[in-house]
């Protein structure tokens, strides 16, 4: 359940007098999501109704970096990418606050996603993150990313040191400092742009992140992991994400229709094949590292629903014994 912040009408009738998209209809909290309060809006203007998305930032997002993200997001919708525009009051700003908490209003985007991800996601979600990656080529300003590589030593030392790990899960901080330690050693050099081109990345689109509608993506939320990294490793992230089956088997024919959707884009260099291995695997290390991290600091009884480290455990076995014989490559 993700409404942490209780908004009421006549405090959110008020606040939409600061922008021009009309009077309230009708409004309810979205169940869904972890991360923020999120609101599903209707207003009418002229007698048209619209929906808005409205979103109150809680918990990891540091507001100093939320004009970064509302940018960036103002920038790919208006670049052709469908994600949420984020919309500004008569004052021309976008980032307001509202209950004591950050807030912005974006546009709601048609779509559902997929609860069953089928390989005939896959072509079209390549696609579509490759023209995410085009987009943001042209949105100058840059975001480290905090959770990359070198984020994942204190993630894991942390974990490590948190009560409860241990005997939660036995030997799983050990065996992940080795795939760390691994995959370090095998992450590529990013000097050369050319070879290993750098830009805005998602880093997040899971397929809870993405709308689909008449077998296209409609949709693509939740920009507030986004930062400048290797573009390759967003991929990587969504070969994570879309290409494990059920039972856990890594299906190649999803990774073959995600890989081709993109590359009907953005071919991949083949510095970036050669690095895809690597970067799965460090892709399964930072979700397995978040996970167990928020596992065993979430207090018991607390709203949020946790995520199975074990899943992304799993997944980084499959990418590390794939490192040594490179099936990802294509
Ligand atoms: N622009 C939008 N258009 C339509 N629905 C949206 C939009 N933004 C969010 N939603 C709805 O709200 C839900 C939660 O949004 P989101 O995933 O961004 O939550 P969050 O808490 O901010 O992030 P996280 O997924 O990381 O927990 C989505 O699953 C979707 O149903
Ligand atoms: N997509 C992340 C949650 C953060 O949005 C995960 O599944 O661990």
């Amino acid at each position: 359940m993700a409404v942490y912040t209780e908004v009421g009408d006549e405090e959110l009738s008020s606040f939409l007098t600061d922008y021009d998209i009309g009077h309230l209809v009708a409004f309810r909290g979205i169940a869904e999501g972890v991360e923020n309060s999120n609101f599903l809006l209707r207003t009418e203007k002229d007698g048209v109704a619209r929906d808005f998305i409205l979103t109150l930032y809680e918990r990891r997002v540091n507001p100093a970096e939320l004009p970064w993200f509302l940018g960036l997001m103002e920038h790919l919708a208006t670049h052709g990418v469908s994600c949420p525009l984020p919309v500004a009051g008569r004052d021309g700003n976008a980032l307001r606050e509202l209950a004591g908490r950050p807030a912005a209003i974006t546009t709601f985007l048609p779509g559902v996603w997929p609860r069953h991800v089928q390989v005939e996601h896959c072509g079209p979600l390549g696609e579509a993150l490759a023209r995410l990656h085009e987009a943001g080529t042209t949105y100058a300003p840059t975001r480290a990313n905090g959770l990359g590589p070198t984020a994942w030593q204190p993630l894991l030392d942390k974990a490590a040191a948190s009560q409860g790990t241990e005997e939660t899960f036995p030997g799983l901080t050990a065996e992940l400092r080795l795939a760390l330690k691994r995959i370090l050693s095998a992450w590529p050099p990013s000097s050369d742009p050319a070879v290993l081109p750098r830009g805005q990345i998602h880093a997040d689109l899971f397929p809870d992140n993405a709308f689909f509608l008449d077998g296209r993506v409609s949709g693509i939320i939740d920009f507030y992991f986004a930062c400048t990294d290797l573009l390759a490793y967003d991929v990587a992230i969504c070969l994570n994400a879309w290409c494990f089956d059920e039972t856990g088997h890594f299906d190649t024919a999803r990774r073959d229709a995600l890989l081709a959707g993109y590359e009907s884009v953005r071919p991949l260099t083949s510095a970036e094949h050669d690095a895809l291995p690597a970067l799965c695997a460090g892709g399964a290390l930072r979700f397995a590292l978040t996970r167990l991290y928020d596992w065993v600091n979430t207090p018991a009884g607390a709203l949020v629903t946790r995520k199975d480290p074990m899943d992304y455990v799993k997944k980084l076995r499959v990418f590390l014994s794939d490192m040594s014989v490179n099936p990802v490559h294509v």
